[in-house]
């Protein structure tokens, strides 16, 4: 159990895009001699950032919706977007719904394209082929995730990139690089371990990673397969201990439950070993990192479970001094940011850039 001191004292502080530094442990950087930097440490007046993301969100719909309402009054056309689903995940269902519900509230014209679970990858490629080829289609969503038996770079890769409104195509994300670039002129390293069979990686956890490098900053991506860095217990009860020392966790999970309901706390380490990573974080100034950091995606994406973060927001803001919640963190913004690309695209289509 953590004192209660620390319980009563946790305390939040709401703010909007301003993000303090970002510290990940890298796979060759032994756990001592983690970068360095200023090193406050986490005391018992802990007190966490909660970010925000409802209220950018917002801002950037406004924008998006006068925008496409000028459109529609000069040149009478408007985006359109198509989401193609594969299967029946009642989870891709619901995030379909919040995407559909969105564009309809900023003039997004939309479509859903629907194959059965079973379909071929041949099949699915030539769905998306004729959306690529329409010349009315700015955007193209393809739902993750895809069935096993469909490869989903194959799929992500053969996106128009221009109709990309995820972001999700390696010359967009090529082009994310370019700030990745930047970062590393400025002493960010980063460091993927993503592995030959990772193909599942969900791009999510990028994106935060990239643009939070900062200098001096190392910055490892993991990926499922080959180093999870979440501190979630798996359902086998194991728990990769690189996460103890990672201070930035861009969490996207899609397992189900990362953490079990017996689990103890959100970050899946027991509370013993939450107060070993305390003192840890404490007692090795200044190479340990200075601050943990926790960023939740929108949600798990199990198909029968409701809606929630990937860790427990109660436990995580006890140590994280930065956290997204659920609901209304990073699931608005992705939606916010999938409108404006859509509507991007369609401009670049009908000459107004
Ligand atoms: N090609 C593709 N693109 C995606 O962007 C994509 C995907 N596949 N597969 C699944 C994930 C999941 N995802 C969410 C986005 C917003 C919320 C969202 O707005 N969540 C609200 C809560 C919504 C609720 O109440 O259910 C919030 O966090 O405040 C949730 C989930 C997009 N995904």
């Amino acid at each position: 159990m953590l004192p209660q001191k620390q319980r009563e004292n946790t305390s939040c502080t709401f703010l909007g895009p301003n993000l303090p530094d970002v510290w990940v442990l890298s796979e060759n950087t032994s756990p001592h001699t983690l970068t360095t930097g200023s090193s406050q440490s986490v005391d018992d007046g802990h007190s966490a950032t909660i970010l925000e993301g409802t209220s950018i969100a917002t801002e950037i719909k406004l924008k998006v919706a006068e925008e496409i309402s000028r459109m529609k009054s000069e040149i009478g056309k408007f985006p359109k977007l198509v989401v193609v689903l594969v299967g029946d995940r009642r989870d891709s269902h619901r995030f379909i719904d919040i995407k559909l519900e969105a564009c309809e509230k900023v003039g997004i014209e939309t479509v859903v394209s629907e194959l059965p679970e079973n379909c071929t990858q041949k099949e699915l490629l030539d769905v998306v082929s004729s959306f690529n080829d329409d010349k009315d289609v700015h955007g193209i969503v393809v739902q993750l995730p895809l069935p096993q038996h469909i490869d989903e770079e194959i799929i992500m890769n053969f996106v128009s990139p221009e109709k990309d409104v995820d972001g999700f195509h390696p010359l967009n994300i090529g082009n994310l690089a370019i700030i990745v670039e930047l970062n590393l002129a400025y002493g960010t390293r980063v460091v993927s371990s993503k592995g030959k069979n990772a193909h599942n990686s969900n791009p999510y956890g990028d994106k935060p990673c990239t643009f939070c490098g900062k200098k001096g900053h190392v910055i490892e991506i993991c990926y499922r397969k080959n180093g999870y860095p979440l501190g979630f217990k798996f359902r086998d009860g194991s728990s990769p201990p690189k996460t103890a020392m990672a201070s930035y966790i861009a969490s996207t999970s899609s397992e189900a439950k990362p953490v079990e309901a017996k689990a103890t706390n959100s970050l899946g380490l027991s509370a013993a070993e939450l107060e070993a990573l305390r003192s840890l974080l404490k007692n090795h100034k200044p190479s340990a990192p200075s601050q943990l950091h926790q960023f939740t995606t929108a949600s798990s994406s199990s198909p029968t479970e409701e809606t929630r973060g990937d860790v427990c927001f109660e436990e995580a803001v006890k140590v994280a001094s930065a956290i997204t919640p659920v609901p209304g963190g990073i699931g608005p913004v992705t939606i916010a940011m999938l409108l404006s690309n859509t509507l991007d695209s369609a401009k670049r289509a009908f000459g107004m850039f």
